[in-house]
């Protein structure tokens, strides 16, 4: 494994339950890489993210992320590893029983933050960095799909990842939403050298904004070559 490797499988394969849904995956991001996942629907995209981001433990094959080790990942560690990733999804995720700053705060809070005016200064900025400043009292229920998805990356910002895990980001918001929220993710990523694995179904998104596109194939990785992805 290569220092400058934030992202390490080999040979891993994933499994839901007793199924095995990927074989032999050899994965390697760099830091600060842009790399999109696609494949059809159902053929283990979210199954990949999760095992890298500890949602499902990796049995067999050997995998780093961020420098831990997966096979030696307990549940009480993957907090721990998780503390260095950034993760997205398409449906925000947000507690809809409080408002913007309370859904910050709690993820504050639970990775052992307690002074009140760090985590203020800490919220306003990650709000401040997703062009959400000033929008910390509102509920997620009076804020657009996309507004929420700029609450779920400033969520993500919170522990200043190392790699951003996206899940069909982009999923639920209209083209010109979408176009927003990836500049957003891109320029955050760029200004960090934060990396970005995002699961997509969206083929204009591969073609405005370039990256190195991995695309699942009857449970196998293949690599595309930047001018080899369909459509
Ligand atoms: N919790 C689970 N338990 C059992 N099987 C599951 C579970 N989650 C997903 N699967 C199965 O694993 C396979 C891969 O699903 P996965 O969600 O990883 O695909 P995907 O490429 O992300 O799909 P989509 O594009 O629809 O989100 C599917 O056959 C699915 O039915």
């Amino acid at each position: 494994m290569n220092e400058n490797n934030i992202v390490w499988l080999r040979n891993a394969n994933i499994y839901q339950g007793n199924s095995l849904i990927l074989s032999d995956v050899n994965m390697e991001v760099r830091k600060g890489e842009m790399v999109y996942l696609i494949g059809k629907t159902g053929s283990g995209k979210s199954s990949l993210l999760k095992t890298l981001y500890g949602d499902l433990y990796l049995k067999e094959g050997e995998g780093h992320i961020a420098g831990f080790n997966l096979k030696d990942l307990t549940w009480k560690k993957v907090p721990l590893m998780r503390r260095n990733l950034g993760i997205i999804f398409q449906d925000f995720r947000l507690l809809s029983d409080r408002n913007v700053f309370s859904n910050l705060e709690f993820v504050l809070k639970a990775i052992g933050w307690t002074d009140k005016a760090k985590m203020k200064e800490k919220i306003e900025s990650v709000l401040s960095k997703v062009g959400l400043r000033g929008k910390g009292f509102k509920m997620p229920h009076e804020m657009s799909g996309g507004e929420q998805q700029r609450v779920d990356i400033a969520r993500a910002l919170l522990n200043n990842p190392k790699l951003i895990i996206a899940d069909e980001p982009t999923g639920n918001l209209d083209p010109e939403t979408t176009d927003e929220i990836m500049q957003l993710l891109l320029t955050i990523c760029k200004e960090y050298n934060t990396a970005m694995v995002m699961a997509t179904h969206d083929y204009t998104i591969l073609q405005k904004y370039p990256g190195r596109i991995v695309r699942i194939e009857q449970g196998k990785l293949v690599e595309l070559t930047a001018a080899g992805y369909p459509g």
